[in-house]
């Protein structure tokens, strides 16, 4: 059996629902499981109605509205109006969250996140289901949440993998072999049934524990690119497709901010020996990446570009060396305060991390790092990585830059950079 998962980009409009349901209609390997995002960029403008109502903003209202419309504007392009549960089986699920935001909001904020930001995927798997049954693709629609069971840290929920492998074995398995299973990404539920969320962009990691837990043959990504390539092509004008590449690669890659696919999704899969394809819903008869135990090094230098950085400098301010005990309490406040380090390089008294801009939270980690150390922060930088790197890749990124850190090993260059001053 297999595992195809789509991403929001792919199902963004009805267009990209039919053309879903051409590949799927394609598919002749056997048993098939199908896991599906939210559609286009739903997850953000839940994310917004959420804000609002946390807010009590009068927007709330405003956006629910505009997201459902959006919804129903889809059902009505595929189905033309006619007659289909389809609707109901859609306004149900929002009537949920009406119900949620008249209430005024409790503090649990990130179980109110939860609640809300999930329908996005539940939605758009009921619109899909609907439409591969409506042009003859048989398919079942099943809810993620009675699959991946989780922990109640909610926005980040952590798997139980006994429990969802148990229950995938006991309750999906004897229903892959009438219909394809139509389910969802990104979402899990906890031993109460309250749903939670795996991580912003966690439907690949879904797609990837339901390919684990059934053993499949292989886990199809399909993306609006041609595979992975060897930069962002948002970023570069000139990209190269890589066509194999090794379980190491991949999650070096990703860790460090390929966003092609989610940097969790590898483990599952290469602790199994499950390759993972990346292929194009747009070109669907190209081969794409294939990603397996195979360890080639990459053909070519690979780039990852991430704009937005802070570089924060701390100093013991009693001159103490930066080892063992500095460094437990430096990383200990990072955990704390939820800050993941991108890079770091230290000396013996200073150690320097580049991190995402998130003002606030960077704010506290200063304030609480402050008594025993002086910090210097630098903000508006740029963190460039590159995999299999040499002096010309490096020259061609480095053009008109100043370099404020830079972290090389064998394989992987890092380098912190700003603009510089004409
Ligand atoms: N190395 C890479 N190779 C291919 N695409 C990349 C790479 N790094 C980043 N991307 C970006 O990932 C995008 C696809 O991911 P995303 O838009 O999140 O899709 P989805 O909604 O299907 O999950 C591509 O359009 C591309 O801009
Ligand atoms: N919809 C969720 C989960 C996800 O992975 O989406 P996508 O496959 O479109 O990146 C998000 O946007 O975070």
């Amino acid at each position: 059996m297999d595992i195809f998962k789509f991403g929001g980009a792919s199902v963004k409009d009805a267009a990209g629902v039919k053309n879903l349901a051409n590949i799927v209609r394609d598919y002749k390997n056997g048993n098939l499981l199908i896991v599906i995002s939210a559609m286009g960029k739903i997850t953000n403008r839940l994310e917004d109605l959420t804000h609002a109502y946390l807010s009590q903003s009068d927007e709330a209202h405003a956006i629910f509205d505009e997201i459902k419309n959006f919804h129903f504007q889809i059902i009505d392009t595929l189905f033309e109006g006619k007659a289909n549960p389809v609707y109901d089986d859609v306004a149900n699920t929002f009537v949920e969250i009406d119900w949620l935001i008249e209430d005024e909001p409790d503090n649990d904020v990130d179980y109110i996140y939860d609640q809300i930001v999930s329908i996005g995927e539940v939605v758009s798997t009921k619109i899909v289901a609907a439409w591969l049954n409506e042009t003859g693709s048989k398919s079942l629609w099943v809810d993620a949440r009675n699959f991946i069971q989780t922990d109640n840290t909610y926005k980040e929920g952590k798997v139980d993998w006994l429990k969802s492998n148990q229950i995938i074995q006991r309750d999906l398995v004897p229903l892959l072999h009438e219909n394809i299973i139509v389910t969802q990404g990104f979402i899990g539920g906890t031993s109460e049934n309250y749903t939670t969320t795996l991580g912003r962009e966690g439907s690949d990691y879904s797609a990837a524990i339901f390919a684990s837990c059934l053993n499949a043959a292989a886990l199809t990504i399909w993306k609006d690119v041609p595979g992975v390539l060897n930069a962002d092509p948002k970023w570069f004008d000139e990209t190269e497709k890589i066509a194999q590449l090794s379980y190491h690669d991949a999650i070096e890659l990703t860790y460090y901010g390929a966003t092609v696919i989610h940097p969790k999704t590898i483990k599952p899969l290469q602790n199994k020996g499950i390759p993972l394809f990346v292929r194009s819903f747009i070109q669907p008869e190209g081969f794409g990446t294939a990603i397996t135990k195979e360890n080639n090094p990459l053909p070519v230098p690979s780039f990852i570009f991430k704009v937005n950085q802070a570089l924060i400098s701390i100093f013991p301010k009693d001159y103490s060396f930066i080892i063992e005990e500095n460094l437990s309490k430096i990383f200990e406040r990072f955990h704390k305060h939820k800050i993941k380090i991108n890079t770091m390089l230290n000396s013996a008294i200073s150690f320097s991390v580049s991190v995402d801009d998130r003002s606030a939270q960077i704010e506290k980690l200063i304030n609480d790092l402050s008594t025993e150390f002086t910090i210097k922060y630098n903000k508006g930088l740029e963190l460039v990585t590159i995999r299999y790197y040499n002096q010309n890749t490096i020259d061609r990124v480095t053009v008109d830059k100043e370099i404020l850190l830079e972290v090389k090993s064998r394989h992987t260059c890092q380098m912190v950079m700003k603009n510089k001053i004409a």
